[in-house]
């Protein structure tokens, strides 16, 4: 997979150089690609922003700077996917870092100021690329540099081959079973006068599974009822009833 940031801040994505996505890189198996978003400028000033029309306090990106570098990283008929990270967008969720982990290019565009230029999307969109604008959560950052770094992150993990044991990505929370993912325990089996769950110690693999299943449920249901609600109908058994 290929992915193209662009940003006025590439030092903020240095951190993309490091451990799982940083290997990811250096093994082939993640192609990123972090652009400065100025060396499309047209004047001395590098300028990237100006004034809002209708007024209003901040400054807008300007839509023939970032129209010059996404026409240079979207190939016209490439099988690219813009992602543009902002608080107005659709929520970023596993489901959608895995349909993106099944993207053979994505470009982030990393907004700053109070935002890019709408025209931007809609000239892309009309254009037939498919863009997604994404959102972290509801949150307000100063720029989108943050939010791919998350993205980045959580696509690129997703990729076969860059997590070590890919079973442990079906076990996570938000994983295939939709729930949040039970406690974990490790030595020393006594910390703080803690003790460790005895079902942990017991090598009985059935009893361990259950017991994990339960937690997860619980801890679900406690912190997360909405994913509970969200379950399909037969994604709970008897004994998950019990629970
Ligand atoms: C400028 O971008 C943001 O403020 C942003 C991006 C993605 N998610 C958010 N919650 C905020």
């Amino acid at each position: 997979m290929r992915i193209d940031v662009v940003t006025i801040f590439p030092d903020y994505l240095a951190a993309l150089d490091l451990s799982l996505v940083g290997k990811a890189r250096r093994a082939g198996l993640l192609d990123l690609r972090v652009h400065d978003l100025r060396d499309w400028t047209d004047d001395r000033h590098r300028t990237v922003d100006d004034t809002p029309f209708g007024g209003g306090a901040g400054m807008v990106m300007r839509p023939d700077v970032w129209g010059r570098a996404l026409d240079d990283l979207l190939p016209a008929d490439g099988p690219a996917r813009l992602v543009v990270p902002s608080p107005s967008g659709e929520v970023f969720t596993q489901r959608r870092a895995e349909a993106l982990a099944t993207e053979e290019h994505l470009v982030v565009a990393c907004g700053r100021y109070e935002g890019i230029d709408a025209r931007v999307v809609e000239h892309y969109r009309d254009r037939g690329v498919a863009v997604d604008e994404l959102s972290l959560g509801d949150y307000v950052l100063n720029g989108g540099e943050v939010a791919a770094l998350v993205m980045v992150e959580a696509v690129g993990r997703l990729l076969p081959g860059v997590v070590g044991n890919p079973h442990s990505l079906v076990e996570e929370s938000h994983g295939e079973a939709g729930l949040l993912e039970y406690p974990v325990y490790t030595k020393p089996p006594v910390w703080q006068g803690r003790e460790v769950p005895d079902v942990l110690l017991s090598g009985h693999h059935a009893r361990i599974e259950r017991w994990r299943r339960d937690e997860a449920l619980r801890r679900t249901a406690r912190r997360r009822p909405d994913m509970i609600a969200a379950l399909g109908e037969d994604a709970l058994d008897r004994r998950d009833r019990e629970v």
